[in-house]
């Protein structure tokens, strides 16, 4: 579903951000990326979902190649970025209506789906209100349930756990393994390890730009816990 082929991003004038990442996410695989402040996740994410220009690589969502075709990518691929930029001035369900249009979502999927993915995440009687008015969480909540309207065959989520309430992360992780169970892929980064190593089927660690590892999550933590292999790893590696 994702291919990241000898992906590397140097920013003007600095160091690699990121050297020579390898990886891939299959259709049902919930992938967690993980690794200290600047190593290389976002810069890795912004470039698979055609935020951010790169040069040197290739990133394939489902066989296509997200420099060749950017629009055919976006199409089946939805991004939850670590701080969402939301419409103010929009109500909750004008934005939702506006990115079901921009999808070419049914009325009736939309309603359905609006219904459902409000109600878990108890955000159904705000959907009125202005976006202006929301708090951190719940514009997190809406920038969710807008990624998920379209049913992506690829999710991509930077951080999406900070600033929902237990409930609300709860209600995410359940969504997330009931979208791979279908049949969708999701890479997320992440710095909450127990959550990780719950949640997720494999993992990738990278430090300062390069892949330290990657693969099923039990081959990468064997019998200790992912944090103490994390630990281990940026420490000493
Ligand atoms: N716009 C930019 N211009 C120059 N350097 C950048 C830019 N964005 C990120 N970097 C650098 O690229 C490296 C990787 O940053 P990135 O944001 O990808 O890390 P991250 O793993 O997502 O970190 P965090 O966990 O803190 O969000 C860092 O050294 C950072 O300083």
């Amino acid at each position: 579903m994702l291919t990241i082929k000898h992906f590397t991003k140097r920013y003007k004038g600095g160091k690699k951000a990121v050297d020579d990442l390898n990886l891939i996410v299959e259709a049902g695989d919930i992938y967690g990326f993980i690794g200290h402040n600047g190593a290389g996740k976002t810069t890795t994410i912004r470039s698979v979902v055609g935020v951010l220009e790169f040069e040197e690589g290739d990133i394939e969502i489902n066989g296509i190649s997200v420099k060749k075709d950017p629009v055919a990518c976006k199409k089946i691929t939805a991004y939850i970025p670590d701080n969402p930029d939301l419409y103010d001035h929009l109500t909750g369900i004008q934005y939702l209506n506006f990115i079901s249009d921009l999808y070419s979502v049914s009325k009736s999927d939309r309603e359905s789906l609006i219904r459902q993915y409000g109600d878990a995440f108890q955000i159904t009687a705000n959907l009125g209100d202005l976006i202006s008015s929301y708090s951190h969480g719940m514009k997190q909540k809406l920038a969710i349930i807008s990624a998920l309207i379209h049913q992506p065959k690829l999710l991509v989520l930077d951080e999406p756990f900070v600033g929902l309430d237990p409930k609300a992360a709860h209600t995410l992780k359940t969504i997330m393994a009931d979208l791979c169970s279908k049949g969708s892929a999701i890479f997320f980064s992440t710095h909450v390890l127990d959550v990780a190593e719950k949640l997720c089927n494999k993992i990738a660690i990278i430090k300062a730009g390069k892949l330290l590892k990657q693969g099923r999550t039990e081959d990468v933590k064997g019998d200790s816990s992912l944090e103490d292999v994390f630990l281990e790893l940026i420490d000493h590696d």
